[in-house]
């Protein structure tokens, strides 16, 4: 077996997958049944990103519903009955990321995906798409406990005893960056997904206009993980 390089950790919804429109169906049904108004695919993208229970939460919320614990985590039982169903009828790998994907396993990089979706949910999905077998670890917020900005959940993605350089995470939203800056980690913020105007605001080490930068800028932000952060983010 080719000897790795390093590990490369991909956030999920709105870094590989366009995701938000299985999710927007789902959370409009929920809606629906509770006789609400819908919120639609662009509203419901600005609030990917934190988790399950955060999308409903914040759901319900736009309209007026604010639910206590109990009746939430129902809520949030509903939603997954519904997602669970159509995990992948919508939702898309975004241009450039099944090559590339592949591209970087041959070049020996480990792949792994680190996302505030179930893991379940994670895997379906990834599975559906025909790129589960790709990655060698899906960490959802409820694989080990801990969830994005927690820098535990990066560093439980990588191997035991792994080399400070070599290791990249990619993301899309200010979660992703939050996390990887405070496990040392080097990030690239893809600028397709749903971080809106927080991420240009966060400051990753590079930002990516489409996939094609991303592969490029791996290899050098993992030879200068082990190097303290350059001055200027924007000159990666
Ligand atoms: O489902 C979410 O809210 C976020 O998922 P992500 O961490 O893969 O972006
Ligand atoms: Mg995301």
């Amino acid at each position: 077996m080719r000897e790795e390089r390093g590990t490369v950790i991909f956030d999920l919804d709105g870094t590989l997958v366009d995701s938000a429109p299985d999710l927007a169906d789902a959370l409009d049904t929920l809606l629906f049944e509770r006789g609400l108004e819908p919120l639609g695919l662009d509203h419901v993208r600005g609030l990917i990103g934190h988790g399950v229970a955060e999308l409903v939460r914040k759901g319900l919320a736009v309209r007026g519903v604010r639910l206590a614990e109990e009746d939430q985590s129902q809520a949030v039982q509903r939603f997954l009955q519904h997602y669970t169903k159509h995990l992948s009828r919508r939702s898309r790998p975004y241009s450039g990321v099944v090559k590339g994907l592949r591209e970087l396993r041959q070049a020996g990089w480990r792949l792994v995906v680190c996302t505030n979706k179930l893991e379940a949910s994670a895997r379906g999905l990834l599975a559906d798409l025909d790129l589960l077998s790709g990655f060698a670890l899906v960490a959802g917020p409820d694989t080990f406990g801990v969830a994005k900005p927690d820098p535990d959940h990066l560093l439980r993605c990588l191997p035991a005893g792994h080399a400070a350089g070599g290791v990249v995470m990619v993301g899309d939203s200010v979660v992703d960056v939050r996390a990887a800056q405070a496990a040392g980690l080097p990030v690239i913020a893809v600028r397709w997904g749903y971080g809106g105007a927080a991420l240009g605001e966060s400051a990753p080490d590079a930002f990516a206009e489409d996939f094609d930068e991303v592969m490029a800028l791996i290899p050098r932000l993992a030879a200068g993980a082990a190097r303290p952060r350059v001055e200027d983010p924007g000159d990666v």
